[in-house]
């Protein structure tokens, strides 16, 4: 099966910075992939080159088999609602309707009917009389009635109330499973990606810190409590994450294929908020306001 994106040593540099380096990663089709990083980090850069609004400084990147950006049909393969919520403010509900209708070969008109009637919004309403809210559901019913192969979603639920986002998300995981669609959606809110995702991307300061199958991700990443140790004299198949010390304790996060064998350890596992808050923190030095930059709702 294709990947939905394949992208090798793909880098992005704005002026003399670089937003994004050395990103290696596979997606597979039929997914919902949470990207998830701090404030900064590269999300909307890897996205947008993955919807070729931008174009790679280095590296390769492939989405739906086809280059980003690279004509009509591989427009009408991939669907992406950016960060800013991309409306046409003098343009009513109906017409954005329309222009999608046309604009779009496999556009799915009774789709966009029915969520914009289930969501009350007003047909003939100016979309930028909308509230910022409603402005996000239709962006997203503009994305998932062209019906894409892959939906690339930037912070898509940030503007909703909870239950709209519940909705939002439910929306995509039937879409997923009716359609078999492969979404990809950054948002700092971990538990909603817990709630969608089985595949995930950390990107900590425009690197790909971990990537994979989540379900993989929680099986091999493990909690260790015991005596206080040095983390030098682990076995060398077992990755700290994150570390720290009481006089007498030591608490990690280690990354491991192998059985931890050591009696030593009360072993746990780790959530998905842990694990990227592990990640994240291992980039930014333990304690930095940079945890702070991951909303965590529950
Ligand atoms: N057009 C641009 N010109 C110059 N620098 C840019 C531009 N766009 C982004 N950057 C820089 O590239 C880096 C990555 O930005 P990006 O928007 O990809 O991060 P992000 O992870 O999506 O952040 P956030 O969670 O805040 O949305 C940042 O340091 C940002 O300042």
């Amino acid at each position: 099966m294709t990947a939905v994106l394949r992208a090798r040593a793909l880098g992005k540099k704005y002026q003399r910075r670089w937003a994004l380096t050395d990103c290696t990663l596979e997606i597979p089709p039929g997914h919902v992939t949470g990207l998830v990083g701090p404030n900064g980090a590269g999300k909307s850069t890897l996205l947008n080159l993955a919807a070729g609004m931008l174009t790679p400084t280095t590296g390769t990147i492939e989405v739906c088999g086809g280059r980003p950006g690279s004509g009509p049909a591989q427009l009408a393969k991939v669907g992406f609602v950016a960060q800013d919520t991309p409306i046409y403010a003098g343009l009513t509900v109906s017409d954005h309707l329309r222009l999608g209708a046309q604009l779009n070969p496999s556009w799915d008109d009774a789709l966009a009917r029915r969520r914009i009637e289930r969501l009350g919004l007003d047909p003939h309403q100016r979309a930028g009389k909308l509230s910022g809210g409603q402005r996000a559901q239709l962006a997203l019913t503009v994305g998932l009635a062209k019906r894409p192969e892959l939906l690339i979603l930037d912070e898509p639920v940030a503007a909703l109330d909870p239950l709209a986002r519940r909705e939002v998300l439910q929306d995509l995981m039937e879409a997923v499973a009716e359609h078999g669609l492969s979404v990809i959606l950054s948002s700092h809110l971990v538990a909603d990606l817990e709630r969608v995702c089985d595949h995930l991307i950390v990107l900590v300061a425009a690197q790909v810190a971990i990537t994979g199958e989540i379900d993989e991700l929680l099986a091999t990443h493990h909690r260790l409590v015991g005596p206080r140790r040095d983390v030098a004299t682990l076995p060398a198949d077992q990755h700290v994450i994150s570390a720290s010390h009481t006089d007498r304790q030591t608490t990690l996060i280690i990354h491991t294929e192998a059985p931890i064998l050591d009696p030593a350890w009360t072993v746990s596992t780790v959530g998905l908020e842990d694990l990227v808050l592990a990640y994240m923190g291992r980039a930014a030095g333990a304690g930095s306001g940079r945890r702070r930059a991951l909303e965590v709702l529950r």
